[in-house]
């Protein structure tokens, strides 16, 4: 029979770690849960299954190890960061691996993912030393008046499965920067590729307690994310995920009013105006849309394409779709893994039969799958009382929906609860600028279908959620101001 580590065919099989991270040990747990490959149904390996108590001690790793932690120099702690840092980029390929297999993304896209969540790791070792104060003029003779930056204490992560290693740096780093321990709950789709990172960050040498990690399935998650929430030694909590459930999160930190940082659901409007460039409008699209499946929440979710160039485009754009290949994420053809479970692609048959019910007709020819992979699919005359106008699909449907003019497109693309990201495709210099203006998104992408990077301030308003991650702003987030009062 072969060992769970024997069928990942990793370079170094000791990244294969399937116990939680709490202080200096790696722990197990008399209940286990398994981690299945979504692309085959088939167990890849089990991890402990913690609860409460479990966490209630990670919680004790983390505020134990927190006044040492802060001590450190803010270069002490970037070159820790450092070192993670290149052991991530040495390690590249077998946690592009361990996140296929539990995630079901292409390896290429695997292997970007691991290198964009590098980039945190690299960009907050830069930011660390950069953190500074101020002096301000006082306004008696006698006074002196002065801001510090202090870490904000315990901070919590709780990370989704679309970006299983780097919505963990985009958390972890900035707060290890600032001074901050940590307690991680990863989704319990995809605990491997978190718990690979805690081996490459044991290497890199954090002190035991820096770095927790704390597993659990779909039911003990609730009780896992309560406990966080609940804990006044835990001072900040950060998470990525639903608009739903940043809600029931924000409401159990209410009681001991934790600093928040919520990164939530969207319902990108992707615009094509009449002077677009077409060519390079399809290129952006394909990317907007089908990253990861069209499973992240920066998915270009709604198509507003002006009536001068709508069936030009959704001819290009067929074309261009026709060429995507929908397989399993290890075959280096596959353009389109699985999607995470059988609950995500319901969700978009919903969907799509909600559209057809009411008009919309598939343009297409999607090639016929077994779930949980989908082929993509394109809808011509989408209208906006259809659920794909309203809520965030989550999946290879794209639905294209005419208008005529600015003004019309703009109240359409704003008609939602959701904020955070928008992308437009335009060539007039005046209407860009208007357009961004107008636009009611903490992000937009302007002939372009990629804004992620470590530089930008990644978040949204609205019910897309609260702060920034990544970005000269992304440490704020993991720091309080103390301002002192000095009589000489
Ligand atoms: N902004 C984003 O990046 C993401 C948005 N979504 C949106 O959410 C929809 C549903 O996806 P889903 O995965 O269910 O997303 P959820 O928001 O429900 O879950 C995100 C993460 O939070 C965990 N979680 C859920 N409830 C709690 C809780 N009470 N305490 C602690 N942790 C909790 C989940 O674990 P568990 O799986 O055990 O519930 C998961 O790891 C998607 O279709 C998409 O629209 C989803 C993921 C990421
Ligand atoms: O919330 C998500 O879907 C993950 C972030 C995607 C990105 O950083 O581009």
């Amino acid at each position: 029979m072969t060992s769970p580590s024997s069928s990942f065919a990793l370079k170094d099989p000791s990244l294969l770690r399937t116990q939680a991270k709490i202080g200096a040990q790696w722990i197990d747990s008399a209940t286990r849960y398994a981690v299945i490959n979504p692309a085959t149904g088939i167990e890849l390996a089990q991890v402990p299954n913690l609860d409460h108590t479990a966490t209630e001690e990670a919680i004790h790793a983390a505020h134990t190890a927190q006044d040492a932690w802060k001590q450190r120099t803010a270069k002490e702690r970037a070159d820790l960061l450092k070192r993670w840092f290149a052991l991530l980029i040495e390690h590249q390929e077998d946690l592009a691996r361990i996140m296929t297999l539990e995630q079901g993304k292409p390896l290429k896209e695997a292997r970007g993912e691991v290198s964009y969540a590098a980039s945190f790791i690299e960009w907050f070792a830069e930011q660390a030393k950069r953190v500074q104060g101020e002096i301000l003029p006082g306004p008696q003779a006698d006074k002196r008046l002065m801001v510090l930056q202090q870490p904000v204490g315990v901070v919590a992560a709780i990370t989704p499965w679309n970006f299983p290693a780097a919505m963990i740096t985009r958390k972890a780093a900035p707060a290890l920067a600032a001074g901050c321990t940590l307690v991680i709950k990863p989704a319990p789709q995809t605990p491997l590729t978190a718990l690979a990172l805690m081996e490459l960050a044991d290497r890199a040498g954090f002190p035991p307690g820096v770095l927790n990690v704390i597993t659990a399935d779909s039911e003990a998650a609730k009780q896992v994310g309560a406990t966080l929430c609940a804990s006044p030694l835990v001072r900040k909590l950060s998470f990525t995920g639903s608009t739903s459930v940043g809600i029931q999160l924000m409401e159990q930190c209410a009681p001991t009013l934790k600093k928040l940082s919520l990164e939530l659901g969207g319902n990108a409007p992707f615009i094509v105006f009449d002077d677009a460039d077409l060519d390079a409008a399809v290129e952006g699209a394909l990317i907007a849309k089908y990253r990861n499946a069209g499973q992240t929440c920066v998915c270009a979710n709604r198509f507003y394409i002006q009536s001068g160039v709508y069936e030009a485009f959704a001819k290009k754009f067929a074309t261009a779709v026709a060429q995507l290949k929908v397989g399993d994420g290890l075959d280096p053809e596959t353009d389109l893994g699985p999607l995470i479970n059988q609950q995500a692609v319901d969700k978009v048959n919903d969907h799509l039969e909600d559209a057809l019910a009411q008009g919309a007709q598939i343009y297409n020819t999607p090639a016929s799958c077994r779930a949980p992979f989908m082929a993509p699919v394109i809808l011509t005359e989408a209208q906006s009382t259809m659920r794909v106008a309203r809520e965030e699909t989550f999946g290879p449907l794209a639905p294209l929906f005419r208008f005529d003019d600015e003004t019309e497109v703009i109240a359409l693309a704003n008609a939602t609860e959701f904020g955070l990201a928008a992308y437009f495709y335009a060539r007039d210099l005046s209407r860009v600028w208007r357009v961004a203006e107008a636009l009611e998104y903490g992000m937009v992408g302007i002939n372009t279908g990629l804004i992620s990077n470590e530089i930008a301030p990644f978040g949204g308003i609205k019910s897309s959620g609260l702060g920034r991650e990544g970005s000269t702003h992304g440490i704020d987030e993991y720091l309080e101001m103390k301002y002192l009062c000095l009589s000489i």
